[in-house]
């Protein structure tokens, strides 16, 4: 019988310009999350019958431990699709991912708890099973579906109506070494939620056509690291110009870290960390110019030269030593 699982899932940024809601890279900057079972619920002293969570690390203060805590309503989400009753369980967390700043915390959390429910339960529902769940908790495609299998993925909706969809066809972006994403994560937060209310409804022709444009080249960029392309294909037109507004001084750090060597800077997800792509000659300057003119606004920066995650979500399985 399995005792435990440990996942271990990576941040993810999201958009990287053009492609709003449907492109997104996990990178390699982790979240883990262990489920224990618990034999029965009088052992547990949380306030939510049948679950103790723990959280440490950065932000842990600020995530709820009884029975709203995401990872949990995930695991919960595994146990109704195959009409079982939750078992009692510990799930401890330990973040390096910052909460709301547009590098998918919440995507781990969800992806961690779906994991590790489905291994708990004996791994009753496939990876494409745990991957549409986690699509339809976090509503969008482009942080949960390479926080799950790794990589840059883009996710295209077979159905008509791309928000409720159950169809789902996910392809790989080849993404060459030679292009180093630099995150500088500020020491604010943005809910997606607000993030997402200040677009509009709808977009002029010459705008789905930028974008579309920007898209198709941002593709051919990212697998040739041809950085004259990469610099005009990270343009966007559908939430960029309506979020910058809430990041203070990002034209600023746009600017002065495409003087310094990137070839673009982007809101990752939806902010208000940014992205900058760069060659491995410019990343530390990158990100040391980037630190150095967020805190010329008053703006404290923490930033990271990172890579892409291949691997997605691993777990590790402890069975039980009777
Ligand atoms: N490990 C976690 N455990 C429980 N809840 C979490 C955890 N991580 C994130 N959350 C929940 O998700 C919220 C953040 O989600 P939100 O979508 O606003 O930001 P994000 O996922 O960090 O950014 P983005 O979606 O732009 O990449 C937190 O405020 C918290 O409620
Ligand atoms: N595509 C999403 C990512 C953040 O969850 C957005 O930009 O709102």
């Amino acid at each position: 019988m399995i005792h435990s699982v440990t996942v271990r899932v990576p941040a993810t940024t999201a958009n990287l310009g053009p492609g709003f809601d449907c492109l997104g890279a996990a990178l390699t900057l982790y979240n883990q999350f262990q489920f224990s079972s618990q034999v029965c619920s009088s052992t547990l002293d949380s306030a939510a019958d049948g679950v103790k969570i723990t959280v440490t690390g950065l932000d842990a203060d600020r995530v709820t431990t009884d029975e709203r805590n995401l990872v949990y309503q995930a695991f919960v989400k595994v146990y109704e699709k195959i009409g079982q009753i939750p078992p009692n369980v510990a799930i401890d967390i330990h973040l390096n991912v910052p909460l709301a700043r547009g590098l998918g915390s919440s995507a781990t959390a969800i992806v961690g708890g779906l994991v590790g429910a489905n291994q708990l339960a004996g791994a009753p529902l496939t990876i494409e099973e745990v991957m549409h769940l986690a699509i339809a908790m976090e509503g969008h495609p482009d942080n949960v579906v390479p926080a799950l299998i790794g990589g840059c993925r883009i996710a295209v909706s077979n159905d008509a109506a791309y928000y409720e969809a159950s169809n789902w066809m996910i392809c790989p972006v080849a993404w060459h070494p030679e292009i180093v994403p630099v995150l500088a994560i500020p020491d604010f937060e943005l809910a997606t939620e607000t993030a997402r209310k200040v677009l509009p409804a709808n977009y002029s022709r010459a705008d789905v056509i930028f974008n579309t444009s920007n898209f198709g080249l941002l593709l051919l960029a990212l697998e040739t690291a041809n950085g004259d392309w990469l610099r005009v294909a990270m343009r966007d037109r559908i939430h960029q110009p309506y979020r910058k507004t809430l990041i203070a001084g990002y034209d600023m750090v746009r600017q002065a870290a495409i003087n310094s060597g990137a070839y673009g800077v982007v809101i990752s997800g939806a902010g208000p960390t940014l992205l900058a792509l760069t060659s491995p000659n410019y990343a530390t300057e990158v990100a040391t110019t980037i630190a150095a003119t967020w805190d010329q606004q008053g703006v404290k920066a923490e930033v990271k030269v990172l890579a892409i995650d291949h691997a997605g979500a691993k777990y590790d399985v402890c069975l039980d030593p009777s």
